[in-house]
C-alpha cells in the first residue's frame, strides 16, 4: 500500500521532505478551499522543487463543479505546474454520465501534455450528504473515462470517517471493482492508524492521509509532523507483514 500525504503548502511539504523515506506521494491541496481544495500553481511548482525528485507530487484540482471545460483547463494547470498525479473531486457531478464527461476532459487535457501522468477520479464516501455520485460508481467512472485510479475521500471533515459512511465490506467491494477495471484503488477520509488493518486486508493500493499525521490529529490547526508520518508508515508496514504472513482466507 502506498502512503499519500497531503500538505497544505510549502512549509508542510518541507516536513514531508524530511519524512520522505516514509511516504510515497506528496499531495498538494488547500484544505481551506474544501476537502480536495486546489492550491496555486506556484505552490505546486515550489513543492515539486522541495520534495525529492523520486517522490511523485500530486495535486488536487478541487471539489469541482459539473463544468468539463473549466475542470480540464484546471487539471492541465496542475500538470504544467509539475504534478504527475492529478486528483479531481467530482463534487458537483450528480450522475455517472456527468462525472465521466468531466474526467474524459481531464484525461485528455493532462495526457496530451504528459502521457505518463496519473489521473485519479475521486468521489466522496459521504456523497449522500452532498448529493453527488455514489461511492461505488467511481470505479466504473474512472474506467470509462480512461483514468488510472478511483478514489474515495470524505467531503465534510467533521470528525466522521471513511468507514462511518462506507463500511469496510463496501470499501472492499470498491477495491474489487477498481481492480477488475484494471485501476488502482485509493481510500482516504480521516483515516487513522487503527483503520490500517482493514485497509490492508481489503487490498487498498493507496491510503491518503492528513489529520492522522498532523499534531494532535488536527488537520486544520495541527501541522504535519515528520515523526507522525514515520510512525504511521511503521504501522502500515507492520500490517503489511502480518497480512503477508497470515494464511490466505478460504
Ligand atoms: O487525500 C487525503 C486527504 O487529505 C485526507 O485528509 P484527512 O486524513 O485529514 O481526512
Amino acid at each position: 500500500m502506498l502512503l499519500l500525504i497531503s500538505p497544505d503548502g510549502v512549509e508542510e511539504a518541507l516536513a514531508c521532505a524530511k519524512a520522505a523515506d516514509h511516504l510515497d506521494i506528496v499531495d498538494v491541496k488547500k484544505p481551506d478551499e474544501g476537502s480536495l481544495g486546489a492550491n496555486f500553481p506556484w505552490v505546486i511548482r515550489e513543492i515539486r522543487g522541495a520534495v525529492p525528485s523520486d517522490k511523485p507530487v500530486s495535486a488536487t484540482v478541487g471539489d469541482v463543479p459539473y463544468k468539463p471545460g473549466t475542470v480540464a483547463q484546471a487539471a492541465l494547470g496542475a500538470a504544467v505546474s509539475g504534478a504527475t498525479y492529478i486528483k479531481v473531486g467530482l463534487y458537483g457531478c450528480t450522475t455517472p454520465e456527468q462525472a465521466i464527461e468531466v474526467m474524459r476532459g481531464v484525461v485528455r487535457a493532462v495526457k496530451d501534455f504528459r502521457p505518463d501522468a496519473f489521473v485519479v477520479a475521486s468521489g466522496y464516501a459521504d456523497a449522500h450528504r452532498i448529493g453527488c455520485v455514489s461511492p461505488l460508481a467511481l470505479p466504473d467512472i474512472a474506467r470509462r473515462s480512461g483514468s488510472d485510479a478511483a478514489m474515495l475521500d470524505t467531503a465534510i471533515k467533521d470528525g466522521t470517517r471513511l468507514f462511518d459512511h462506507v463500511p469496510p465490506e463496501a470499501c472492499g467491494e470498491f477495491v474489487r471493482l477498481a481492480h477488475d477495471a484494471g485501476l488502482l484503488a485509493a481510500l482516504a477520509g480521516s483515516v487513522k492508524r487503527e483503520d490500517l488493518a482493514l485497509l490492508t486486508r481489503i487490498g487498498t493500493d493507496i491510503v491518503g492521509v492528513r489529520g492522522a499525521v498532523c499534531e494532535g490529529g488536527d488537520r486544520n490547526a495541527g501541522r504535519i509532523q515528520p515523526r507522525l508520518v514515520a510512525e504511521f508508515r511503521a504501522e502500515m508496514d507492520r500490517h503489511a507483514r502480518e497480512h503477508a504472513a497470515a494464511p490466505a482466507a478460504s
